[in-house]
């Protein structure tokens, strides 16, 4: 397999004299933010990380519909926390696409490299430290857990997509496939955060439409992808964030095109007034 593409966010700015070009979209029913719009100047710094700032890439907007937030996180040599998740509530998992990330979790210390995979699940105790005389980046996402009584809360554990197969869809001829790191039918989990490759011209063939949020973050390759009512060209460091029912479908290619992909599952919908 070929080592996958991880597109870096861009520093500084474009120079005064320059056109003003974009492919960033914000719409009712998806946003789309190229990776040439994740300057310096649109980066956040965290409560109690030192050396590190992020993307805000997601977050709940309206207060009650959407489900998660994501961010892409750059911690420098000798940064981190020790105190990295400010809510008891939060679940959240870490990939890593960029130099190494030294993770504690319930005193156990994990090695993150690039592809490298962490759930963490509300209250469990973990920090992360960059130990490396390079720039560690991962993505960060998270999310409140809907607990459910009589089923027990899931554990943290750490893995790499190196290390996870590529389960193939029926019928496409190994050309459209997902890397899961947690069993679909494992209730204890009520988000997952998978990768989808498609090979070289490979397509997701009718509008997927569903209750599923999505966060889409492309790791490698290129695809026009249908949002809504639009197709869009997206490449590797392209992020797509899809409200509930955004309709959905991708022609892959040249290359091959891959993408982590938050979903929230295996919970009821909360009831109307
Ligand atoms: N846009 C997508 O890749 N959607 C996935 N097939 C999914 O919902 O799991």
């Amino acid at each position: 397999m070929n080592e996958p593409v991880y597109a870096s966010p861009s520093a500084g700015l474009p120079p005064q004299t320059a056109l003003h070009t974009g492919r960033a979209v914000f719409t009712e029913a998806y946003a789309v933010i190229p990776h040439g719009v994740m300057r310096d100047i649109v980066t956040s710094f965290l409560p109690h990380w030192n050396d590190t700032r992020a993307w805000v890439i997601a977050r709940p907007l309206s207060g009650f519909a959407e489900t998660f937030s994501q961010y892409i996180v750059e911690v420098l040599p000798g940064g981190g926390s020790d105190r990295p998740e400010p809510n008891p509530e939060a679940e959240g998992v870490l990939f890593v696409v960029a130099g190494q990330a030294s993770l504690t979790i319930d005193g156990q210390d994990h090695m993150l490299t690039p592809g490298g995979y962490a759930f963490l699940p509300p209250t469990c105790d973990w920090s992360l430290r960059n130990k490396s005389s390079e720039p560690a980046r991962f993505h960060w996402i998270r999310k409140r857990y809907e607990s459910v009584d009589g089923i027990a809360m899931p554990t943290a554990f750490v893995s790499n997509e190196n290390d996870e197969p590529i389960r193939w869809m029926a019928g496409t001829n190994d050309r459209w496939g997902t890397t899961r790191f947690v069993d679909p039918t494992d209730l204890r989990h009520d988000m997952h955060v998978n990768i989808v490759t498609l090979e070289p011209g490979a397509v997701i063939p009718f509008e997927e439409t569903h209750v599923m949020e999505h966060g889409l973050y492309v790791l490698e390759g290129k695809a026009v992808y249908r949002l809504n009512r639009d197709w869009v060209e997206v490449e590797a460091g392209d992020f797509m964030w899809l409200r509930a029912f955004c309709p959905q479908a991708c022609y892959a290619g040249p290359g091959r095109f891959r993408y982590l992909l938050y979903k929230d599952v295996n919970r009821h919908m909360k009831l109307g007034l």
